[in-house]
């Protein structure tokens, strides 16, 4: 594909990750939205693109005609289908499919979508196969033209760049990661029942801190084989929407400082890894992470190091939008790579 065309784009899952990936689309001209599917109705989909809670109203017109959604009078083609196989995506001619659903979690169950019509689909979720898995700014640019890939997770693009840092200059030698993480729509707001496994998610996100199983550990581990079952990783769901702040214990294997880690993580985040990475000594708090575009942005003043090999760091993300901007970044660079799809 020419750079001078645009990307046609399908978004499969209009949810916080799908609408926070559709605003970032819109303002990039690289893109063409072409299609959404969910299972709510048009007139919501409208609705919710236009208004966010987290980050306000959308500059562009939003309207629906027929089952078409019009933004800025282009048509966005909506479905409303729970099996990808009865989606035709021919005429659509789409080049990326977004799956933000968060069911869709091996190739096998990915390629109805590819037999449909789409020539590449992007996961926005760790996969439960093994299925390529690319984080912008680490490892993309060893895409193998792979038909379907996953982005990973929130969690594993901010962690996974800090511990290639850390992992190249000292060496890692086991890692503790706890994620102050946002809520998300697969929590309940009150208490209720719930049809996850672990049963605290029957806890209202809005009045409690609550720590949940999470799939961190796995999901960094696929970037770090020589640390399998030497990483362990929860998730501490505080009632905030939006932003998460990581804290990463690390045993390390070379003696350090706290002046020289900061130092580093500072060079590395104006230099290798400038355009996925920030380092701050503001004290800022959450709220002025929302709509923030880095994977991470490191928490320097928390930079600590206990006895010889015990180091701490800390970072912010906006878990929704941060990540998101990933996603999009993996579709550019998948749509303009030229080599033919092989599946
Ligand atoms: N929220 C985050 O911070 C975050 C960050 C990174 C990755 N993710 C991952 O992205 C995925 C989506 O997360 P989210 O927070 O946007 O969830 P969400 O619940 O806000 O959105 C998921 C959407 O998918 C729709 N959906 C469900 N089944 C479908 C089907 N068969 N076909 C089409 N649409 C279907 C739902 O109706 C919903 O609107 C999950 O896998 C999640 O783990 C989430």
């Amino acid at each position: 594909m020419k750079k001078d065309q645009k990307i046609r784009i399908f978004i499969n899952g209009f949810g916080r990750i799908g609408r926070s990936a559709a605003r970032i689309l819109l303002e990039d001209d690289s893109f063409e939205l072409v299609g959404i599917n969910d299972l709510y109705n048009y007139e919501q989909m409208a609705y919710l693109l236009k208004y966010d809670s987290l980050y306000g109203t959308l500059k562009h017109t939003v309207s629906l005609n027929n089952g078409t959604l019009l933004i800025d009078g282009s048509p966005v083609k909506l479905f409303c289908e729970r099996d990808p196989a009865r989606m035709d995506l021919h005429s659509l001619n789409v080049d990326v499919v977004l799956q933000c659903s968060g069911m869709f979690l091996t190739t096998h169950s990915n390629l109805p979508l590819i037999g449909n019509g789409a020539k590449r689909v992007i996961v926005s979720a760790p996969m439960t196969d093994d299925t390529p898995t690319y984080i912008f700014g680490v490892n993309h640019r060893e895409y193998r033209q792979e038909s379907i890939i996953s982005n990973s997770s929130c969690s594993a693009n901010a962690i996974v760049p800090l511990f290639k840092i850390i992992d190249g200059h000292f060496g890692i030698d086991a890692a503790m990661m706890s994620m102050y993480h946002s809520y998300t729509a697969y929590q309940n707001l009150l208490d209720g029942k719930h049809y996850s496994k672990d049963i605290r998610r029957t806890r209202s996100a809005t009045q409690n801190i609550i720590p949940l199983l999470s799939s961190a550990a796995e999901a960094t581990g696929y970037f770090f084989p020589h640390l399998k079952g030497r990483m362990y990783a929860k998730s501490i769901r505080v009632p905030i929407p939006g932003t998460t702040l990581y804290a990463l214990d690390i045993r390390i294997k070379k003696e350090t400082t706290v002046e020289e880690v900061n130092e580093i993580l500072l060079q590395e985040a104006e230099t290798a890894y400038s355009y996925i990475l920030d380092a701050t000594a503001f004290p800022r708090s959450s709220e002025e992470y929302v709509q923030n575009p880095y994977s991470a942005v490191v928490n320097l003043p928390f930079t600590a190091i206990v006895g010889d090999d015990l180091l701490r760091i800390s970072a912010w993300q906006d878990n929704e939008y941060g990540y998101a901007k990933r996603l999009v970044d993996i579709a550019k660079h998948l749509g303009y790579s030229d080599a033919s799809v092989a599946q």
